[in-house]
C-alpha cells in the first residue's frame, strides 16, 4: 500500500501538485488520469522520489519515504519496478540481458538462479522465442512486455508504469493492460499507472485518481466513473463520443 498525505510540489511560482492525498492499494491497478499538463507525471515522479515534494508525506506501507535518507531510499527502490514511457530498454542488450540487468546490479544470485528468474519472467509475459533478440528486432508490444518482465524481475511490491500504452495500437494496448492487471493480482503488487487511455480506465481501473490542475478532483472505480457527477471529470471522460454512448446505454438499462 502507498499512502500519500497532503503533498505539494511547485516549480518556481508554478504550483503543480496542490495538497494531494490518496491511498493506492495492493493487488489493485491504481490509475492516475487527467488532462495534459495536469500534473500526472510530476505526481508519479514525486512518489518514486525523482522529484522532492515541498510538503506532505509518502508512505510505502508504514515506511515514510519522504523522511528517509539516501541510503534507505536506495534500498526501498529495490522493491519498486518501473515501466517507463517507450519501454526504455537498452538497445545494445539482448532481451534476456535487459531483463537480467537488475539482478546483475542488485543481487548476488548465481548465474543459474538469474537465468531461471529471467526465464520465469519472460515466460510470465508470454515471450517465448525472443530471448536472444535485440530490442530493434522485436515489435513495440513485445518491447513493452520485455520492459514489464524487467520491472518484475526483482519481485517488486510496487509497480509504476508511465503511459504503458503509448505508441501501441488499441488491441496490443489491451493485451498489455490485461497483463499488468493479471501480474498485479497474482503478485499482490501495488500498481500505479499514469495514463491518457480511457480504454485502460474502463478495463483495469480498479481505482482511479483524476487530477485537474494539480488538484485531486475525483477518485473512484471504473464502475463509478460513468455515473460521476463531477463536471471536470465528465468533460474529460465524455470528450470521447463512445463513452458518452456507453454511459447513455447504461443509464437507459438501469432506468
Ligand atoms: N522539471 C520541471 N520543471 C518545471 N516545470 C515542470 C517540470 N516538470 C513538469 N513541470 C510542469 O508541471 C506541470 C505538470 O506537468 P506534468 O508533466 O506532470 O503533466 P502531465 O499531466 O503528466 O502531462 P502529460 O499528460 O502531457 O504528460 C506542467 O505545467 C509542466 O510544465
Amino acid at each position: 500500500m502507498i499512502t500519500i498525505q497532503n503533498i505539494c510540489k511547485s516549480f518556481d511560482d508554478n504550483l503543480v501538485l496542490n495538497d494531494i492525498s490518496t491511498v493506492f492499494e495492493p493487488g489493485k491497478t491504481n490509475l492516475i488520469i487527467g488532462r495534459s499538463g495536469s500534473g500526472k507525471t510530476v505526481l508519479l515522479k514525486s512518489i518514486v522520489g525523482l522529484h522532492e515534494v515541498d510538503q506532505g508525506d509518502i508512505f510505502y506501507d508504514d515506511r515514510n519515504f519522504t523522511q528517509m535518507n539516501h541510503k534507505l531510499r536506495k534500498k526501498l527502490r529495490q522493491e519498486m519496478g518501473m515501466v517507463f514511457q517507450g519501454g526504455a530498454l537498452f538497445d545494445s542488450f539482448s532481451v534476456e540481458e535487459n531483463v537480467r540487468f537488475p539482478l546483475d546490479m542488485f543481487t548476488n544470485k548465481s548465474q543459474k538462479e538469474k537465468q531461471e528468474r529471467v526465464d520465469f519472467c519472460l515466460d510470465r509475459v508470454n515471450i517465448a522465442k525472443a530471448h536472444k533478440l535485440y530490442p530493434a528486432e522485436i515489435s513495440g508490444g513485445m518491447q513493452k512486455r520485455v520492459a514489464i518482465a524487467r520491472a518484475i524481475v526483482m519481485n517488486p511490491k510496487y509497480l509504476f508504469c508511465d503511459e504503458p500504452n503509448s505508441g501501441l495500437d488499441p488491441e496490443t494496448s489491451l493485451v498489455i493492460d490485461e497483463l499488468v492487471h493479471e501480474l498485479t493480482v497474482d503478485f499482490n503488487m501495488t500498481t500505479v499507472i499514469n495514463t491518457h487511455d480511457m480504454n485502460s480506465v474502463m478495463e483495469i481501473g480498479d481505482r482511479i485518481l483524476f487530477i485537474s490542475e494539480g488538484v485531486k478532483t475525483w477518485e473512484g472505480t471504473k464502475q463509478e466513473i460513468l455515473h460521476a457527477q463531477n463536471k471536470k471529470l465528465q468533460e474529460f471522460v465524455f470528450a470521447n463520443k463512445t463513452y458518452r454512448e456507453i454511459r447513455d446505454v447504461k443509464i437507459e438499462k438501469e432506468s
